[in-house]
């Protein structure tokens, strides 16, 4: 099965940013899209997940599929503890012995069980964060989509919150696409990174990755060559041409 998006077109005012935009995601990767700043890859996700209705196209998605969806910023409640925040998302879903035992298994793949009684604002913003992603962990979600997760994080705990990420998707197989500024980023966790262009947007590239995750933390050399790749075709689109 596929999600996909048909002709799409959004524009913000006289700024067309996707044009006649078509694009198709299978479950059996982790996509990344990745491209300069404004090209529209945040329009994107959004219209994809239904946050932003498009001035015309498809969507064609499976029937009452849920999105778990990571935003930019954290968006916790701050009079709600980390386990009531994540816990948030399932009230309508499961009876409270359930919800319990999700949460404390969502906020141990980010290893936050020790903070579940905190409040946001006695955490870092990188805990902040983990929690959003915890919460996401839990809705369990089809789709998994992500916006810059890692912003701002430092490199073990980006590295720790990709192995959750990916060893969540091998469980349960969502959907899954992200967007990230981050080459490494997207090099230790992709298996198709997707280089657009834009506005408005354009897919430039699909770098498929074929090295097997499994070898990629302990073996970035053999990373080398996407990573070149990868630097090349980003600085050629954030060069200004003459
Ligand atoms: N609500 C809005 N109203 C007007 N213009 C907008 C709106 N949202 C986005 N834009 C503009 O549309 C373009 C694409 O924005 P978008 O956030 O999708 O890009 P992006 O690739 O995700 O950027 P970044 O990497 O900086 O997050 C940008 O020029 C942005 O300023």
């Amino acid at each position: 099965m596929i999600l996909s998006i048909k002709n799409i077109h959004k524009s913000y005012g006289n700024l067309n940013v996707l044009q006649d935009f078509s694009l198709e995601l299978d479950k059996s990767r982790i996509h990344c899209f990745f491209g300069p700043s404004g090209c529209g890859k945040t329009t994107l996700m959004h219209v994809m997940a239904g946050i932003l209705k498009p001035d015309s196209g498809e969507i064609i998605i499976p029937k009452d599929i849920r999105f778990s969806y990571i935003f930019q910023e954290e968006r916790l409640l701050p009079w709600m503890t980390v386990e009531e925040n994540v816990a948030l998302v399932l009230q309508d879903l499961k009876d409270q012995g359930s919800i319990e035992r999700q949460v404390k298994a969502s906020l141990s793949l980010v290893e936050l069980n020790d903070f579940a009684k905190y409040f946001p604002s006695e955490l870092s913003g990188g805990m902040r964060q983990r929690v959003s992603i915890a919460r996401a962990f839990a809705y369990e979600g089809e789709v998994l989509a992500m916006d810059e997760p890692f912003k701002g994080l430092h490199l073990k705990l980006k590295q720790n919150l990709m192995d959750a990420i990916y060893k969540y998707w091998t469980l349960h197989k969502p959907y899954t696409y992200f967007i990230t500024h981050d080459i490494d980023d997207a090099l230790y966790i992709a298996d198709d990174i997707y280089i657009f262009d834009g506005p408005p947007m354009r897919l430039v590239e699909k770098i498929n990755i074929q090295i097997p995750h499994e070898l990629r933390k302990d073996h970035p050399e053999l990373l080398m060559d996407y990573k070149i790749k990868l630097s090349n075709q980003t600085t050629s689109l954030t060069q200004p041409s003459n």
